[in-house]
């Protein structure tokens, strides 16, 4: 008899999995505060001593926020769950259908289910001997891609045999993410039934200290904008959207730069969220909907939120391209 963990079959094979923030299981106040109690208790993501943090969060967050944060999830939950988690599963899907025999592929929450540390153990289960961590962060930020890594390290300190693994490093700059966007963006513009004047890239925010503690996020966020208008050939706004609590955080905000550029003249806008790899609760409800009243309350004529790369052919051809990339020496290369 073979204990728990060692591998069922005889041949080691690769695993690629993709990790994202995660999310409710459910659209009600039970369910959402089960989710930013884990969320919001993680250091890597509210850096506020433990001892002050903590009562303020059991305190008046975690009994107002969530029936909050329920009302605005229902607004956008999907027939098959919350997007961000039939997104992500969608990408694994498709990436698997992409990468064949070359790889396992599978998908993980930081928060939530399904949790990193069980997915690690069902794709050991599967014989993955060599796994890569892929954070779907094109952005690095600690409180994102760090701490996913940090979750599947935790649960690889329980495991006897651990399996090899690597860690897809950001690709806030990488040609092909860059051409993925330019692709998506073009494509959507293209269909749309009016002209913008003006394209808006709204990233999430992050407390304007970190920048200064040296997480590179904002700066990242910067050069997709910088890349992204020399791919275009269009000028692009940059704007940091999802303030959460009392402290400064990245400006410009996205609601007060469309209130901006609605007195500078502009009337039709295009906003995209290339900070995020999958639409959820930030995109579709923040920006496709409370930004847009925003923007038409301030006397814009037309808004249209453009949806992230999801599971869509451009983002197969980017991931197999950065995966393909790490796991060179680990599987014959095909991409
Ligand atoms: C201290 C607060 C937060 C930091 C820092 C933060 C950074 C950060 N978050 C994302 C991506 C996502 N955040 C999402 C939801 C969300 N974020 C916060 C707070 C912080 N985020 C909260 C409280 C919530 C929950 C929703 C709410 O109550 O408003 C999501 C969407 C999840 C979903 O279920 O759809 C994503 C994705 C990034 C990329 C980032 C730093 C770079
Ligand atoms: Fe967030
Ligand atoms: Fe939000």
């Amino acid at each position: 008899m073979l204990p728990a963990d060692h591998p069922s079959i005889a041949t080691p094979r690769v695993g690629v999995l993709l990790i994202n923030l995660g999310t409710p299981d459910a659209p009600d106040p039970a369910s959402v505060r089960r989710y930013l109690a884990e969320f919001l208790s993680d250091p890597r993501v509210v850096e506020i001593p433990r001892l002050i943090w903590q009562p303020i969060l059991h305190g008046v967050i975690l009994t107002t926020r969530p029936k909050k944060s329920a009302h605005a999830y229902q607004q956008v939950w999907m027939t098959e769950g919350s997007p961000l988690a039939v997104h992500t599963r969608d990408t694994a899907a498709a990436l698997q259908r992409a990468m064949g025999q070359d790889a396992v592929v599978d998908w993980a929450m930081r928060y939530g289910n399904p949790s990193i540390a069980s997915r690690l153990a069902a794709m050991k289960a599967q014989g993955c001997e060599r796994i890569l961590l892929a954070p779907l962060y094109p952005q690095y930020s600690a409180a994102t891609t760090a701490t996913a890594l940090d979750a599947a390290f935790a649960a690889m300190a329980k495991m006897r045999w651990q399996p090899a693994v690597r860690s897809l490093p950001p690709y806030h700059d990488d040609p092909a993410y860059i051409e993925a966007l330019r692709l998506s963006i073009t494509q959507q513009m293209a269909a749309l039934d009016f002209k913008p004047d003006a394209l808006l890239a709204s990233f999430h925010g992050m407390p304007e200290r970190t920048l200064h503690l040296g997480d590179p996020y904002h700066c990242h966020a910067v050069k997709t904008v910088r890349l992204l208008q020399e791919a275009l050939s269009l000028p692009v706004h940059m704007s940091f959207q999802s303030r959460f609590g009392r402290a400064k955080w990245l400006e410009p905000e996205t609601e007060a730069t469309l209130t901006r550029l609605v007195k500078e003249g502009v009337r039709n806008i295009a906003v995209v969220t290339p900070g995020f790899s999958a639409d959820c609760l930030e995109t579709l409800e923040e920006i496709g909907l409370r930004a847009k009243e925003v923007f038409l309350a301030e006397g814009g004529e037309k808004f249209a939120f453009l949806p992230c790369l999801n599971a869509s052919p451009e983002a197969i051809t980017l991931y197999q391209r950065l995966v393909g990339r790490e796991l060179s020496g680990w599987v014959d290369q095909r991409v």
